[in-house]
């Protein structure tokens, strides 16, 4: 079998027109980022804002169909982001390894995650900020939409995703292609694998640092998810080494931001978004939870966590009122759904 070849995969992508010019998406300085891992060839695109929906679109299925038929290459992830000035003919810089300490590398073989489409991690830098709800909701939102979607629960704090989605059972696991791979839950539509699932009730101080980091890659390349079209990673909040190191194991195709409009969580939220350009994952949006109280008696509405900015050329992607409904992740995430996909689109 011929190896993949990144040459080729440029030659490819320099037949791609682009969009906005006359030149194609090569040398008008749209190629963002080129990554070959494992057969999986991911791409982003950085379009400028300006971009229609249907310019995205046609761009993105023409650099898929360009690089599908090239030899060594599995899957191709096309991603687009508006976020990012891409560097002109020249994919992005390497990925910083220096500060994952504990780096945790893909075991060789079949991988349960080879027909998930794309990855997005769902962050906070601050707990409590709703992170692991806005998951869930928005997993849901999306499965309604048509949407083959997976969560993987890796925030080690607190079962939330489990109690979101009344999952009590232990994991069982089962042999594909000769790997003994964990059967995730399937529940609402949704496939769900959580760490707590798996540890049942140990005391969680004991998953520390580089144990949680193994402990949640091997959960991404172990778990027999399917085909999917998006896999939803609820990280644990901060933006430490640990999670830092966390997202260079899982590399995903992009993140989302959650916080809340307080001032202190909005500066947080930034140290979140600066930790992802640290190692070259484009965040592709952020979402504003717990933006507004509306009274149910009298209607009137109330910003109790005031009325703060990201302040960064990121896109919105929704505001979530703090009411019972939107706690319960179970309606209200419909414009939510459509952002990200159109983000992603
Ligand atoms: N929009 C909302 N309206 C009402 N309650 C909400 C909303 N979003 C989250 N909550 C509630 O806020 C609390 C924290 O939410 P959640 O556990 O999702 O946060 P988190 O950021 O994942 O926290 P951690 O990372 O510490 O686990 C929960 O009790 C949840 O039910």
């Amino acid at each position: 079998m011929t190896a993949y070849s990144e040459a080729a995969a440029l030659r490819a992508l320099g037949t791609v027109p682009d969009p906005l010019s006359d030149r194609d998406i090569v040398s008008a300085g749209r190629l963002s980022d080129l990554t070959f891992d494992a057969g999986r060839l991911r791409v982003i695109l950085g379009v400028p804002p300006e971009t229609t929906q249907e310019q995205g679109l046609t761009v993105r299925d023409a650099a898929e169909q360009a690089l599908s038929g090239l030899a060594g290459i599995d899957q191709v992830a096309v991603l687009l982001t508006t976020h990012k000035a891409a560097p002109a003919l020249k994919p992005a810089a390497p990925k910083r390894t220096d500060r994952n300490p504990h780096p945790n590398k893909r075991p060789a073989g079949y991988q349960g995650d080879a027909h998930v489409t794309k990855t997005i991690a769902i962050s906070s830098a601050k707990g409590g900020v709703g992170k692991s709800t806005v998951t869930v909701g928005l997993a849901r939102a999306l499965a309604a939409q048509g949407q083959r979607v997976g969560i993987l629960d890796a925030d080690i704090h607190g079962p939330s995703v489990p109690t979101l989605l009344g999952l009590a059972e232990q994991l069982g696991t089962r042999d594909v292609e000769g790997r003994r791979l964990i059967v995730p839950a399937e529940v609402d539509g949704l496939k769900a694998i959580s760490i707590g699932l798996l540890t049942g009730n140990d005391d969680p101080v004991v998953w520390r640092g580089p144990m949680v980091q193994g402990a949640i890659a091997r959960m991404l390349w172990d778990t027999d998810w399917g085909a999917l079209d998006l896999l939803l990673i609820d990280m644990p909040p901060g933006t430490g080494d640990p999670q830092l190191g966390l997202a260079q194991d899982v590399e995903p195709d992009g993140a989302v931001i959650v916080t809340t409009p307080q001032d202190l969580a909005l500066l947080d939220a930034r140290k979140g978004v600066s930790m992802f350009e640290k190692v070259d994952i484009p965040v592709i949006g952020w979402v504003e939870n717990m933006a507004v109280f509306i009274c149910p008696d009298c209607g009137s509405e109330h910003r109790i966590f005031g009325e703060g900015n990201l302040d960064l050329p990121i896109p919105k992607l929704g505001s979530l009122a703090l009411s019972m409904a939107m706690r319960d992740a179970r309606g209200g995430y419909d414009d939510l759904a459509r952002a990200l996909l159109g983000t992603l689109a």
